[in-house]
């Protein structure tokens, strides 16, 4: 059945030494990352959507307008589909100022292309101070913006990026990921991007798709899936993503209320309405566990949880994931805590964490 505000698609992508074979259908109302051990096929996944690979056999649907269908011998070029592609790289004309690179996509840009306002996407993707300087004097990270800025002049319906942020340092990483949630959010445009980075994609994601050797072996919400990453080899810090309700601001204290599945919990001070929903970032090494609650500490954050898994991590550490209601926090600690505690799937313990710990994004 073709469903609006979908992506469907059942393709397979022949090669000499690799297969690709999926059939998935994604709501295009959030961010979805793609992620997966190296080779696995996730560039060669979103190639397939924008219409890149030429190899491709099957179906792919967009809000129920068809990309491709080999079968009745359908084949949108990838200007068709009405996306915006991003690489890892910018891609932009160098010798341009940004102002002549944007202007170049607006020139190429057709009538019913003009849904965005011009003035909008600079704002929102940051770039006013930058439109007069020329394109290679510019930092990697101002370049992306560029590019983000370029394709939204084309006003896509779906935006595919390819690792955009991987060639970029950490700080330009942590700059840029607010703008493309905001993106998502103002202008209504959904992304699927693939990423290597667990820390990316437990900032950006809303669901995720997991990749293995040319298929899809998991979809589902970040939160869930963020810990099973380990599976995959993935060797990137550990933590957990959560989904939270802001509560009460105390601008006395610097700190915000907010509460994780009916647990209140403290964070430095935000500015962000009540009642708004939030993604919070916590990594696994800042968790401790005590087994009864804290009472004379200066942590603020102490709640009641339930070991569900346990996990070694080499020879001196443990990974333990642990359940608050519907959530899961993923929390580190030595062998030596592990066994001094006498911890085990099924005990109930408490964790505690700073509030400075707390990430939200
Ligand atoms: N143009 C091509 N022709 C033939 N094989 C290719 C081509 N591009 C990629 N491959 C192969 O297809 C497989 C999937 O590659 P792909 O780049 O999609 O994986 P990936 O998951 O994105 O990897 P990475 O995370 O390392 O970027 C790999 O085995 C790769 O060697």
């Amino acid at each position: 059945m073709m469903e609006s505000n979908t992506l469907q698609f059942a393709l397979e992508l022949p090669r000499d030494h690799f297969h690709i074979k999926v059939e998935q259908s994604l709501s295009l109302d959030s961010i979805w990352g793609i992620m997966g051990s190296s080779g696995c096929g996730k560039t060669s996944l979103l190639r397939c959507l924008a219409g890149l690979e030429k190899g491709v056999q099957g179906k792919i649907t967009c809000n129920g307008r068809t990309w491709l269908d080999s079968e009745q011998g359908v084949f949108l070029p990838p200007e068709q589909r009405g996306i915006g592609y991003i690489f890892q790289e910018a891609r932009l004309f160098p010798h341009l100022t940004v102002m002549g690179n944007l202007q170049f996509a607006l020139k190429r840009a057709t009538p019913d292309q003009s849904a965005l306002s011009f003035d909008d996407i600079i704002e929102q993707v940051g770039i006013r101070h930058l439109l007069e300087r020329t394109v290679d004097k510019l930092s990697g990270g101002e370049k992306q913006r560029v590019a983000i800025a370029r394709t939204l002049v084309n006003a896509p319906s779906l935006l595919l990026m390819d690792e955009p942020l991987a060639s970029l340092d950490w700080s330009s990483r942590l700059s840029i990921m607010p703008c493309l949630k905001q993106i998502q959010r103002e202008f209504n445009i959904p992304v699927v991007f693939v990423s290597h980075s667990k820390e990316e994609v437990a900032r950006l994601a809303d669901n995720l798709l997991l990749m293995h050797q040319g298929q899809v072996i998991e979809k589902g919400s970040c939160r869930r899936l963020i810990n099973r990453l380990e599976d995959q080899g993935n060797n990137d810090q550990k933590l957990s993503a959560l989904d939270a309700t802001v509560l009460e601001h105390h601008p006395h204290y610097g700190l915000t209320d907010i509460q994780v599945d009916g647990h209140q919990l403290h964070v430095g001070q935000l500015d962000i309405p009540e009642n708004t929903q939030v993604r919070v970032v916590l990594p696994a090494s800042e968790i401790s566990l005590t087994l009864t609650p804290l009472e004379s500490s200066s942590i603020l954050n102490c709640i009641p949880v339930h070991v569900a898994s346990v996990q070694e991590q080499g020879n001196h550490h443990v990974l333990l994931c642990l359940s608050l209601g519907e959530q899961e926090l993923i929390c580190q600690i030595t062998r030596k805590s592990f066994d001094r505690l006498q911890l085990g799937v099924g005990k109930d313990v408490f964790a505690c964490f700073k509030s400075s710990g707390l990430e939200v994004v």
